[in-house]
């Protein structure tokens, strides 16, 4: 493997719990400049797939390298520096300070009994502006609104200055202005060369700011492509069983999708 390489890759990767396989021989590469979209019905093995690819969780088969190496290989800290990762339950149950909290996200970056640098408070402060998160700073995150933790997390994330970032649902709470400038800076952060991986339920917001689509079902990668390619009638029908009319939105210059009515007919077995 080339270890100079940047980005995520994730060769034939399996995730089998209590004997069923939830993630099914999945493929995928994401390189450095780059948001994949990671799309797919409720129940797909979205999540199950992310938390392999952000190295939380141990895959039964296959592998996910960082930049060309194992994740397996780093520890904890050495991980961190490399890719963030915003899970999508974001609940934090300790007294700190949201400033506290992307601190945090320093720490892989300091030595363990080392005090942080005015460098670290500086990236600190950097980040909690570009997720819009820095009104939040010096309130308790227990006491923060789900959207208002999804920016922490968010900050935390962009603190940390991997080359990885790996995001699960991260508009999933917010409000429209903030899941726009939340996807905005996804794109800011590809266009700094960083790779970007995002799940997403929005499919016109996944066609609009990812450059490339990977749609599951079922455990399985069904399809990876530009979205035009993976957002079509037929898929829409096939994979989500929903009658849709997908065209071109002259506005945003990407996909409009219309959806008409649930097709119970074209929802395949395993998902009645
Ligand atoms: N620990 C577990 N034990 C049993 N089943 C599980 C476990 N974790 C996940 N699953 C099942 O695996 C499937 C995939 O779950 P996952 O959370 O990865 O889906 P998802 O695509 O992220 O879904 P959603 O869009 O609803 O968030 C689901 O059917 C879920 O019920």
């Amino acid at each position: 493997m080339n270890e100079t390489q940047t980005g995520l890759c994730a060769d034939r990767v399996g995730v089998d719990i209590d004997g069923l396989t939830i993630v099914d021989d999945v493929s995928l590469s994401v390189p450095g400049g780059e948001v994949l979209g990671l799309i797919g019905p409720n129940g797909a093995g979205k999540t199950t797939l992310v938390r392999v690819l952000a190295g939380v969780a141990v895959p039964s088969r296959g592998s996910v390298t960082v930049g060309g190496a194992p994740i397996t290989r780093f520890r904890p800290a050495e991980r961190a520096r490399r890719l963030a990762y915003v899970p999508q339950d974001t609940a934090m149950d300790f007294d700190f300070t949201a400033r506290d909290v992307v601190l945090m996200g320093r720490h892989a970056h300091v030595g363990r009994f080392e005090p942080l640098r005015p460098v670290d408070h500086r990236i600190t402060d950097d980040a909690l502006a570009e997720a819009g998160a820095d009104r939040l700073a010096e309130q308790l995150v227990t006491t923060l609104s789900g959207g208002e933790r999804q920016l922490v997390q968010l900050a935390k994330a962009l603190a940390q200055r991997t080359a990885v970032l790996v995001l699960d649902e991260p508009v999933a709470a917010l409000d429209l202005r903030h899941q726009l400038h939340v996807l905005q800076v996804l794109r800011r952060q590809a266009a700094r060369g960083l790779a970007v991986v995002a799940v997403l339920h929005d499919l016109e917001q996944a066609a609009r700011f990812c450059d490339r689509l990977a749609l599951m079902d079922a455990g399985r990668l069904v399809t990876t492509g530009p979205p035009a390619q993976v957002l079509t009638e037929q898929t829409l029908a096939e994979i989500y069983g929903v009658r849709a009319i997908v065209d071109d939105d002259v506005t945003t210059g990407s996909l409009r999708i219309t959806a008409l009515d649930v097709d119970d007919l074209a929802v395949p077995q395993h998902r009645k």
